[in-house]
């Protein structure tokens, strides 16, 4: 399997160059120049398989230059973390399938992808006798995912930005009181916007990247969106048994566009997906471009939902390059026409097939916060916020032909505020976050500056 980059002027790479690429030179996106299909048969065998199996069949197709044991075993390792013995396991309540993806080591979906990452670095890393200093940002959930990923961890040092105070407390703490000597946390005063900006910008820089090996941690890196398909076939395989349908709905929040598009590429491979349903809080730039063609950034709003407070949703250039049939001269102008007018227009043609595609609703925070009452009173099961918004959209919109899956991306003990708001409880703690308040914390707060970050990391690469 090869790979391309969306805007043209990078190809012919292998998986564990793209891996190591991260985000690509070219400023694009790296994407398999071709996306295997999985026949009826395979489906049928694949619905039967345990998690782990299950990964080793789908990423064994894209990372073809990783021999099959080394991969069964970083696969293995990855999901043996995970502390429910199904990895993600699907839940019936009230109607709707709950695929419940915050079983890993900080409690949100982003583990399934970053513990797998993890350990892939640091195998790529020891074949090669090389370093590694990993830079990445986050709104909420993929920081700690990260540091859980590669902590402890021989040559490696992971930087990450998270907005300051626009984080919940907990996922906040899940990031700073991991005080290991490579762990660096820093607060920058502004959003995760510009955090992912400055990234991308320090990414930009290309001799700076080889100066000091730069590794990316977030869903710019295909090998995130690519752990992440395997949950939607895992899902299939549940529900299918289940009630033998011959389709599937799945309903999933989002912000940088990354977890619904690994959803989209399961489609591509032959995943029978009747509706993949997008859910936004209020900064729904996403749900505005499906509804209406509308793709213009607003102002980064407060939400409950703090992981998807983003208005520049990173992985939207992968479903462009699609949506462009792989023009990347077309995609280029876009790029620069968004990049310099904030907005992107497109013909009626192109909406619509967008919208057989996705279905899309903005959840509000009110709409949010009764979502996790109502359905706690009906069922005694707590959403996230997260998930909230997409057990709402999914209520909305879902055509009740197909059985729907709502993706539950983040364990409700993270956002106990909103919890608490919405149904007077206290969420239970998984033993993981007993006592994170007392432990010692180590963050610094700084401006969200690509020089000033540049300097910081600079001084102390490995
Ligand atoms: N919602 C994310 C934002 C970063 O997205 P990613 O999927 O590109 O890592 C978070 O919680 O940090």
């Amino acid at each position: 399997m090869q790979y391309l980059s969306t805007r043209g002027r990078v190809n012919g790479l292998s998986f564990k160059q793209a891996v190591m690429m991260g985000l690509a030179d070219d400023g694009g996106l790296l994407l398999p120049a071709e996306i295997p299909r999985v026949n009826s048969g395979e489906l049928e065998a694949w619905s039967r398989l345990a998690y782990p199996e299950l990964a080793f069949q789908i990423i064994s197709r894209y990372a073809t230059d990783i021999p099959a044991a080394d991969l069964k075993d970083l696969i293995d390792r990855s999901y043996a973390t995970f502390t429910h013995p199904e990895v993600t396991p699907v839940v019936h309540r009230d109607g709707v399938y709950i695929l419940e993806l915050f079983h890993g080591p900080t409690l949100a979906f982003k583990d399934v992808a970053l513990q797998f990452l993890g350990n892939l670095f640091e195998y790529l890393l020891r074949q090669n006798g090389e370093k590694m200093n990993i830079i990445g940002a986050t709104s909420g959930d993929t920081g700690s995912a990260a540091i859980y990923g590669v902590r402890g961890k021989q040559n490696i040092n992971i930087f990450i930005l998270h907005p300051h105070g626009k984080v919940s407390p907990i996922q906040e703490l899940q990031m700073t009181t991991v005080t290991d000597p490579n762990v660096f946390n820093l607060a920058i005063r502004g959003t995760f916007d510009d955090g992912q900006a400055i990234v991308k910008e320090i990414f930009g820089d290309v001799a700076f990247k080889q100066r000091h090996s730069l590794g990316a941690v977030n869903s710019i890196n295909w090998a995130r969106v690519l752990a992440q398909v395997v949950y939607y076939f895992y899902a299939w395989g549940r529900v299918h048994k289940d009630t033998s349908c011959k389709k599937i709905n799945f309903s999933v929040p989002t912000g940088n566009f990354g977890d619904i598009f690994a959803g989209y590429i399961a489609k591509r491979m032959g995943l029978p997906i009747d509706q993949l349903i997008l859910a936004s809080n209020e900064n729904n730039i996403l749900s505005r471009f499906i509804n209406h063609g509308d793709y213009s950034i607003g102002e980064v709003r407060p939400t409950p939902s703090p992981s998807m407070d983003i208005q520049k949703a990173s992985n939207f250039e992968r479903y462009l390059y699609y949506l462009l049939d792989g023009d990347s001269r077309a995609l280029r102008k876009a790029m620069e026409d968004f990049n310099r007018d904030g907005k992107l227009e497109f013909s009626a043609e192109q909406l619509h097939s967008v919208q057989n595609e996705f279905a899309a609703l903005t959840v509000d925070n009110e709409q949010t916060i009764a979502t996790i009452g109502d359905f706690f009173r009906r069922t005694d099961y707590l959403l996230d916020p997260h998930t909230a918004t997409g057990v709402h959209a999914a209520g909305k919109l879902g055509s009740g032909r197909y059985p729907t899956v709502c993706l539950a991306t983040a364990h409700p003990a993270k956002f106990d505020q909103a919890v608490r708001e919405a149904t007077g409880r206290e969420p239970q703690r998984p033993a993981g976050l007993a006592g994170i308040e007392q432990r010692e914390q180590r963050c610094e707060i700084v401006d969200a500056d690509t020089a000033v970050i540049k300097a910081y990391l600079a001084e102390r690469a490995i």
